[in-house]
């Protein structure tokens, strides 16, 4: 459900987190609408899962402030309710059984719905009677997100929850994270690197690359503003005005540049095609990478907007 009166369910401001002299997270903004399931994406060591342990609570802002469903993350217990977290690998505790997560979870967490919990756990075909160290990768996913799904948050934060799992096996975890979203009304924060699960579930898209926010937005108004022109070699070094180059290539004797169109840009006959989620992201972490805003280290670059027209050749 999409709901743009509430408070969004993060709002980031100048959000900055260092690790001794290392920095995270730098001078990030963010604003986004409660109801989306948010894809977050970005290489390695870009920020995410900082991101989300900063959403959770787990660590504090070095400078800036992120505020989660209007309040501070972990502001009290009651907020501790409204947010659910899976970790990177889905941690589960190997001793315990499926039946004793879904007691704890009762035990911990007051809005606990033992009903959806008990339907999930039934449709996942995992045994009440299972020691959680015995599952498969799959099954553990799915464990941790019945757990995290059993309190009813209103935002569920999930670290890479698929990135051990078969084809098949995440396929099956996206479709139960899907129902949970319907049957929750919650939103969902997923950080992932396999841009074809978030073009699948996905209807806001952060881009983090060395700390910083590439692009953000709902992933139907940035695909819609955004094109792929391909022309002869040179024909496109000159833009018509209102268009922002955001990744050039040369492919033989043509060059394809991805561009952003602005508002009042005039239609692009026959030039502009469409470009999917997977070539938005790319072409912003190839810029990011080209120009040196993928760095968190404040001296090499500006974090979003940057108009450099990186060269790449295939
Ligand atoms: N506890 C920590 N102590 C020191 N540095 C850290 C710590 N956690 C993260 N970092 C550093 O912060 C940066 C961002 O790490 P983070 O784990 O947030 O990235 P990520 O995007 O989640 O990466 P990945 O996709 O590999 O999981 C990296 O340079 C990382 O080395």
């Amino acid at each position: 459900m999409t709901d743009e009166s509430s408070p969004p369910v993060l709002h980031a401001t100048g959000l900055t987190r260092r690790y001794g002299r290392r920095t995270a997270l730098s001078h990030c903004d963010l604003r986004i609408p409660k109801g989306r399931v948010i894809g977050l994406v970005g290489p390695n060591g870009a920020g995410k899962s900082t991101l989300l342990q900063l959403a959770c609570g787990l660590i504090r802002p070095t400078a800036g402030t992120l505020r989660v469903l209007g309040e501070r993350p972990a502001a009290d217990a009651a907020h501790l309710a409204r947010v659910g977290y899976v970790a990177q690998d889905t941690p589960v505790y190997a001793g315990l059984t499926v039946a004793d997560h879904l007691r704890m979870g009762g035990w911990l967490n007051p809005s606990w719905d033992a009903a959806l919990a008990k339907r999930r756990i039934d449709r996942a075909g995992l045994h009440p009677a299972q020691r959680a160290g015995r599952l498969s990768g799959g099954q553990r996913a799915q464990l941790a997100l019945t757990v995290a799904a059993g309190k009813r948050p209103e935002l569920l934060i999930l670290d890479e929850p698929a990135a051990a799992l078969d084809p098949l096996a995440r396929d099956a975890f996206l479709h139960q994270l899907m129902e949970f979203v319907a049957e929750l009304g919650a939103s969902v924060v997923l950080s992932s690197h396999l841009l074809g699960d978030v073009a699948r579930v996905c209807d806001y898209l952060v881009v983090l690359a060395g700390g910083r926010v590439q692009l953000a937005g709902d992933v139907p108004d940035l695909l819609a503003g955004h094109r792929r022109l391909v022309a002869s070699r040179g024909e496109l070094d000159r833009l018509p005005a209102g268009m922002e180059p955001v990744r050039r290539e040369a492919a033989g004797d043509r060059d394809r540049v991805l561009v952003r169109v602005g508002a009042g840009t005039p239609p692009l006959p026959g030039v502009g095609e469409p470009v999917g989620l997977e070539e938005l992201v790319l072409g912003y972490l190839g810029r990011a990478a080209a120009t040196g805003s993928g760095s968190a280290d404040p001296s090499t670059g500006p974090s979003t907007g940057s108009a450099g027209q990186p060269e790449v050749r295939r």
